[in-house]
């Protein structure tokens, strides 16, 4: 049996892609074979000797210590793009809210209840305070643009925005689902000095950390508005709130509130619902169970930030899998191990992802305890699997 711990709460409709005559599924699992997980924080957290996956049901894998990951033999997964769409509904509700003011328009409106036939005069009255300018014809800036920044860069044009989209690390691939019209911005700089709104989706690196800041709110336009539905860790909490209190920013969308953000004016907050939708739900938990169920039974990574891809249909009677440093002679090395055991090998693929490989091995023959043996004690070896 493999045992699946789940750590937050994840849509039925994934689990169910685990069959229960070889899986238990729950969140009080000990000693998982794998974990699914969403936002839950695994930094903290023991990874068991026994543990071989993690699977994120989402995008973000800041939630999970990948360097210690990889250095134990755990291949963690994400769910590229299948949350894509919930986010960016809810970024074009966030710029029309940031726009148009309907949040304290709608708070205030409560207010007058009691006021009897008088109220739709104190509405035409009270108005005016919560006028808001229109999306069309405004410049938005988009910063990232992978599975949630192309989504949304390519709907705001509908709403008749000018937009600019910046991503230096764009594949060509994902060149080819951007917009024409969407302009290429060669620099933050370019989309600070031109951008109105400004809205993020990239992942949470080092290099991004607190990428809006004192200096980069200092190149953008006065009342520029910025929207952050990707990690709260992008902005400077102190620099985003002073800018709003000079007037600089009018006005914050985050996804990600704490509580030095919660109830400052020109801040609207949003309880991290960005993919909490049926839809996106359901979508990231059968991505997840499949990529699950593919490596624990068969060996095969599938959107892996950590190892590599490879796929590869099973048609030997003995499959091993090695985790291993990516270092000079390690296939030779492993190779030599099923030389000298008498196996004679079917199929060997190697790929790699920087400092990391996998090498699948297929074999007619057995693997023996002393093959496997042999391969783990091999220098750069990091975890070696066995299916049958
Ligand atoms: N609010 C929510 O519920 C959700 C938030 N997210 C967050 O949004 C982020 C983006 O999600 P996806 O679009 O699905 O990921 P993705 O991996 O498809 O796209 C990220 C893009 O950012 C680009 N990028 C990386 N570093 C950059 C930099 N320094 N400057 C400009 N571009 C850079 C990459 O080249 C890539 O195209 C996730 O990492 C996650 O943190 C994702 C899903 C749901
Ligand atoms: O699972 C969730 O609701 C959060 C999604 C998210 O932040 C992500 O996919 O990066």
């Amino acid at each position: 049996m493999y045992h699946i711990q789940t750590l937050n709460k994840i849509s039925p409709y994934g689990l169910e892609k685990f069959d229960r005559s070889k899986y238990i599924c729950g969140d009080d699992v000990q000693n998982p074979d794998a974990v699914l997980v969403r936002s839950a924080s695994m930094h903290d957290m023991q990874l068991g000797d026994n543990l071989k996956a993690i699977a994120r049901a989402g995008a973000g894998v800041n939630n999970i210590p990948i360097d210690r990951c990889s250095q134990q033999g755990i291949v963690v997964f994400n769910t590229p793009g299948a949350n894509a769409n919930a986010v960016k509904e809810l970024v074009m509700c966030g710029l029309l809210m940031s726009a148009r003011k309907v949040y304290p328009a709608m708070d205030w409106v409560q207010t007058i209840k009691g006021e009897g036939d008088a109220v739709p005069k104190l509405v035409e009255k009270g108005k005016a305070q919560f006028s808001g300018p229109e999306l069309s014809g405004k410049k938005l800036g988009v910063i990232g643009l992978g599975a949630i920044g192309i989504l949304v860069a390519n709907f705001a044009r509908h709403f008749g925005m000018q937009v600019y989209g910046y991503d230096p690390y764009m594949s060509v691939e994902t060149a080819w689902k951007v917009s024409r019209d969407i302009k290429h911005a060669i620099s933050l700089q370019e989309i600070y000095e031109n951008c109105d709104f400004i809205t993020l989706h990239v992942p949470l690196t080092p290099e991004t950390k607190e990428m809006i800041n004192s200096e980069s709110i200092k190149m953008m336009k006065h009342g520029v508005r910025i929207l952050n539905f990707a990690r709260g860790e992008l902005v400077s909490t102190k620099d985003i709130k002073d800018a709003i209190d000079e007037k600089q920013v009018r006005c914050y969308v985050t996804d990600f509130p704490s509580d030095e953000l919660l109830g400052h004016p020109g801040v609207l907050a949003i309880p991290h619902l960005g993919a909490s939708t049926p839809e996106s739900e359901d979508n990231c938990a059968k991505m997840a169970a499949e990529e699950l169920i593919d490596y624990l039974e068969n060996g095969n990574i599938t959107n892996s930030v950590n190892l590599p891809n490879v796929i590869i249909n099973r048609n030997c009677k003995t499959r091993v899998t090695v985790i291993h440093k990516n270092i000079p002679q390690m296939i030779t090395a492993i190779a030599g191990v099923f030389g000298d055991c008498g196996v004679n090998i079917e199929n060997l693929t190697n790929k790699s992802k920087k400092e990391y490989a996998y090498t699948v091995v297929d074999t007619n023959g057995d693997a023996s305890e002393d093959a496997i043996s042999k391969l783990k004690a091999i220098d750069g070896v990091i975890r070696v699997n066995i299916y049958r």
